[in-house]
């Protein structure tokens, strides 16, 4: 213990550095030592990536991934070692990022935030300036990415046919989604460990979505903890629940039941995602988080380096499926939505499971690769809807790839009750914090009522299918990258001076 008085019960850095090995591993976290011995193997991250800091301070390797209530939840009081004096701990030589003096630069120069004129601006400049490891996480998309930017060129596909001579003059964006009143039918999608791209994280997006109106999506693996998402609402201020189901169903019944009593109002259950997919910028960033056990593809000694998707995934229950569904309907009132729908087909076995809602999503092409797009898929669903007198029996959301007003009125005119947005805001707060997010969903409010006035209607009820033409919509000419693997190891045939040696 230290022996200065003001210290007394404090331990030292030199106490906790005599536990770092398998057999005794302490860690500091927010000047806390913890043992975390007997918890090594229960990491979801896999026991690795906590030996490498065993017996140091590792707050700050964990603090974007790990709400701040994680070691209250899940270690055992007892574990609990109490304050450290962290004027003795020997701080670590930070691992030198030979980018980081230049992203500094970098950020001194970067264009104000009136600069930014729609939404692919945000990208642009969040790339500059992000961390490297935070922009592979934000940015990447499932192997070769295809279906990542099939979600935008999609939209591309699609056509108007405006009417003209509708008095136009006063435009309201307001509609409902799952009964809440929102200002424009975009809401904030969940997406994953805000804290990387920013350190406020997540209550960013609390805040911006507020100032709008608009509905924010928390994800089960947000940086900020749940109640401190909740507790940055403001008044009637709406919010749903992602969820990722874990096999321990007693964990899951605790987040439902918590998120209803909170105030939570739609729970979305994320389907698209039994194993989280291989986002290889993801892999090859510096995040080199060892992978969870669930991609253990065998033995300790295998560098499982995957990124941080799949270090913090393995939970996810990958059993999942139809026949547990009545269990969630009986233990939330809330309206149970679906996220990760991809056909029509798994639409209509959602109605007849009782669910409020889909949302036709590939997950931003983070999961299966050469999955349609959002938009394609309710284009092919809502026809079929239609026929069948079912339209009125679900919500139908739809995200991925929208980056501009007339991509929500697109979606709005095909049938869609509203629009997920995940990317956008992400790189608006980690460029540009609560104003970027701020101004990027004025300019696409900016942008709806413009385009409303130019397609000729002037509410979100006029808008129908009658204003699309979606011919294009199922040619998948997507840029498909040349087949740079295959083009290196190709071995033309012979040719006769090769067969001549
Ligand atoms: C960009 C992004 C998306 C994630 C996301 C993390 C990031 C950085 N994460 S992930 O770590 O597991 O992949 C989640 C998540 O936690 N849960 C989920 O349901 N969707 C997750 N999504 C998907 C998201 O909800 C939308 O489906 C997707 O972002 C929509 O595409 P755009 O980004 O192009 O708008």
């Amino acid at each position: 213990r230290s022996n200065n008085n003001s210290q007394a019960t404090k331990l030292t850095g030199e106490e906790v550095a005599k536990h770092s090995s398998r057999e005794s591993c302490w860690v500091i976290l927010h000047g806390k030592a913890y043992d975390v011995t007997d918890f090594l193997d229960d990491h979801p991250g896999g026991p690795k990536i906590i030996l490498k800091y065993a017996g140091k301070d590792a707050t700050e390797e964990y603090e974007p991934i790990h709400p701040p209530d994680t070691v209250d939840k899940f270690l055992d009081k007892s574990k609990h070692l109490g304050e450290v004096d962290m004027g003795t701990v020997k701080q670590e030589a930070k691992e030198e990022d030979p980018d980081e003096a230049e992203r500094q630069e970098r950020i001194k120069t970067m264009p104000i935030l009136e600069q930014c004129f729609n939404l692919m601006d945000f990208e642009a400049v969040a790339k500059r300036v992000m961390k490297k490891s935070a922009w592979a996480y934000y940015s990447s998309g499932a192997d070769d990415e295809i279906t990542m930017r099939e979600n935008h060129s999609a939209y591309h596909k699609i056509w108007f046919r405006p009417r003209i001579l509708h008095n136009v003059e006063k435009v309201d964006l307001s509609t409902t989604m799952l009964g809440t009143k929102v200002d424009i039918p975009f809401y904030v999608t969940a997406t994953a460990l805000g804290k990387l791209g920013n350190p406020e994280g997540e209550v960013i997006l609390t805040r911006g979505a507020k100032k709008h109106n608009v509905i924010q999506m928390i994800p089960t693996l947000a940086s900020c903890s749940f109640d401190e998402i909740v507790d940055a609402k403001e008044g009637d201020q709406v919010q749903w629940l992602q969820l990722y189901v874990n096999k321990d169903r007693a964990i899951t019944k605790r987040i439902i039941e918590h998120a209803e009593k909170r105030g939570c109002k739609g729970l979305f259950i994320t389907v698209d995602a039994p194993q989280l997919g291989r986002r290889e910028k993801d892999m090859r960033s510096k995040f080199s988080d060892v992978g969870s056990s669930i991609q253990n593809t065998g033995g300790d000694n295998v560098d499982r380096s995957q990124g941080a998707a799949r270090a913090i995934s393995s939970f996810i229950d990958p059993a999942l499926q139809w026949s547990d569904i009545p269990w969630f309907l009986s233990v939330t009132k809330m309206p149970i939505i679906l996220k990760g729908v991809q056909r029509v087909e798994d639409v209509l076995l959602a109605i007849s499971a009782g669910v409020h809602g889909v949302v036709l999503s590939n997950h931003g092409g983070r999961q299966l690769d050469f999955a349609r797009s959002g938009i394609e898929v309710l284009a092919e669903v809502m026809p079929e809807l239609r026929r069948l007198g079912l339209q009125d029996k679900i919500e139908i959301y739809v995200d991925g790839g929208v980056r501009r007003a007339t991509d929500i009125i697109k979606a709005m005119c095909l049938g869609a009750k509203g629009v997920g947005i995940g990317r956008p805001f992400l790189y608006a707060m980690s460029a540009y914090g609560l104003p970027g997010v701020d101004r990027a969903m004025q300019l696409l409010k900016d942008e709806m009522e413009m385009n409303m006035r130019l397609i000729g209607c002037s509410s979100i009820d006029q808008l129908g299918p009658e204003f699309v033409d979606t011919r294009g919509l199922s040619m998948h000419t997507a840029a498909v990258p040349s087949d740079t693997l295959g083009l290196n190891v190709y071995d033309p045939l012979a040719g006769p001076k090769e067969k001549a040696k």
